[in-house]
């Protein structure tokens, strides 16, 4: 059983000033995830909200070390990196999580852990050819030429959402307009009360 604690996830948030939630941000290696998701922190960090992002590669080197690429391999992944975003989010954080995490299963089943809002399913949309393109890491050419197996895109499958609550197309939009779609929504869910004001203020500007 959940053992309660008595400082709990309210009192935690009423201290930070802004409520936990997740920004789960998948899609293909080179689409733009780390680069995003550390600006995106960098951003919130700057304005006093409690942040931890969660790197794949980073997660990968230890508390994963011990799991490779295969199918059974990521949705352990994914399962570990749910369960501790769940814990940063009792934690009162905002956990900001970069993992191809391919499979719709696997992020459907991390969306259940959280409740409605909560779990914010960001798409980092790149056309593989791009992604090929960019190839920020050297992955690609070895992946190509044969030299490591199972690679997402190439000899490993991805599943694109259907039902992502945002979708950022990094082929068409700056890293700076991602940031800013991202966090508009994200703020909205963890100071509702901020971002009412700003809507208010936008109205009356309207009105004048
Ligand atoms: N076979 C294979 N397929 C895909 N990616 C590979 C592979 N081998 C190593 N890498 C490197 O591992 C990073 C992806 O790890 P993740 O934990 O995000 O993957 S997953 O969610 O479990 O699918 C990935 O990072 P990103 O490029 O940032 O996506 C790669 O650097
Ligand atoms: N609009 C953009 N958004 C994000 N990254 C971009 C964009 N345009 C170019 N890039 C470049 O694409 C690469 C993405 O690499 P990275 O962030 O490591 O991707 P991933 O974490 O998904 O593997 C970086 O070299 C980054 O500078």
């Amino acid at each position: 059983m959940w053992q309660k604690t008595k400082v709990n996830r309210v009192a935690r948030e009423n201290l930070h000033e802004h409520k936990g939630a997740v920004v789960w941000f998948t899609g293909l290696s080179g689409s733009g995830k780390s680069t995003i998701a550390a600006e995106l922190e960098w951003h919130l960090y700057r304005q006093g909200i409690h942040t931890y992002l969660l790197d794949g590669d980073n997660v990968r080197l230890g508390l994963n070390e011990d799991l490779g690429f295969s199918m059974r391999d990521r949705e352990e992944n994914i399962r570990r990196v749910g369960h501790l975003a769940k814990l940063f989010v009792d934690a009162g954080m905002v956990v900001i999580v970069a993992m191809i995490s391919p499979l719709r299963k696997d992020r459907e089943w991390v969306r259940s852990l959280f409740a409605q809002g909560e779990f914010i399913e960001t798409f980092i949309d790149c056309p593989l050819d791009i992604c090929i393109e960019r190839d920020p890491k050297g992955l690609y050419k070895k992946a190509l030429a044969g030299s490591i197996p199972d690679f997402t895109g190439i000899s490993s499958p991805y599943e694109h959402p259907i039902h992502a609550d945002l979708t950022i197309r990094t082929n068409q939009v700056r890293i700076s307009e991602a940031v800013s779609t991202i966090e508009t929504h994200l703020v909205a869910q963890i100071i509702p009360e901020r971002s009412s004001q700003t809507l208010q203020k936008t109205h009356v500007l309207h009105q004048r």
